[in-house]
């Protein structure tokens, strides 16, 4: 099945955390890396006053139901020190399952595709750069969206 997850970090080395991230997922069985966009930088959306977060959209295909690929993202993010105190606050990575082929689920800690996919430029800019025809929950595509002032690539 293929599947577009979002990576996201905002606090210590960003850069290395999204590097880490990758490989561990690159690492996990069942899984086969098939495109990974550049690293976005971008202002805190939602929650503000926090550092400024790195993202990027990976595309992988994988043998893993859904469950198990929350999981398997959810130990990732656990490894890298990642500690669930405010919703929509600071992270050391941040791992959410987008998109999956042919897949919705609207269970209490499932959902897919992911609620907020579509309002953030964060997901939607990288995800441009793979994936500009992937039709989308609302029929749009990725190429629809503009990118702003508010996210740029990040050369570090
Ligand atoms: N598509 C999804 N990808 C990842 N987690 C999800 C998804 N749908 C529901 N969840 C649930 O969301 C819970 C909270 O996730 P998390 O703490 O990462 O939220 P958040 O990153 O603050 O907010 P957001 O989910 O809006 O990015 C997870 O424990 C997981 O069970
Ligand atoms: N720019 C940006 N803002 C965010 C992000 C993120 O990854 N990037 N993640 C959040 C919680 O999921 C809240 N706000």
């Amino acid at each position: 099945m293929r599947a577009f997850l979002g990576l996201g970090s905002n606090l210590g080395d960003r850069r290395s955390y999204l590097k880490k991230a990758v490989r561990m997922l690159k690492e996990r069985s069942g899984i086969t890396m098939i495109q990974e966009s550049g690293v976005y930088e971008s202002e805190p959306w939602g929650e503000l006053g926090q550092n400024k977060f790195l993202n990027q959209v990976i595309e992988i295909e994988t043998s893993s139901r859904p469950e198990e690929l929350l999981s398997q993202c959810q130990k990732i993010e656990a490894a890298l020190g990642r500690e669930r105190s405010v919703h929509w606050g600071p992270r050391t990575i941040d791992i959410d399952l987008l998109l999956l082929e042919n897949v919705r689920i609207d269970s209490a800690h499932l959902k897919i595709p992911h609620p907020y996919l579509e309002q953030r430029n964060f997901v939607l800019i990288p995800l441009k750069e793979i994936a500009p025809n992937l039709v989308l929950p609302s029929g749009k595509v990725p190429s629809d969206y503009q990118e702003d002032e508010k996210i740029w690539r990040y050369r570090g």
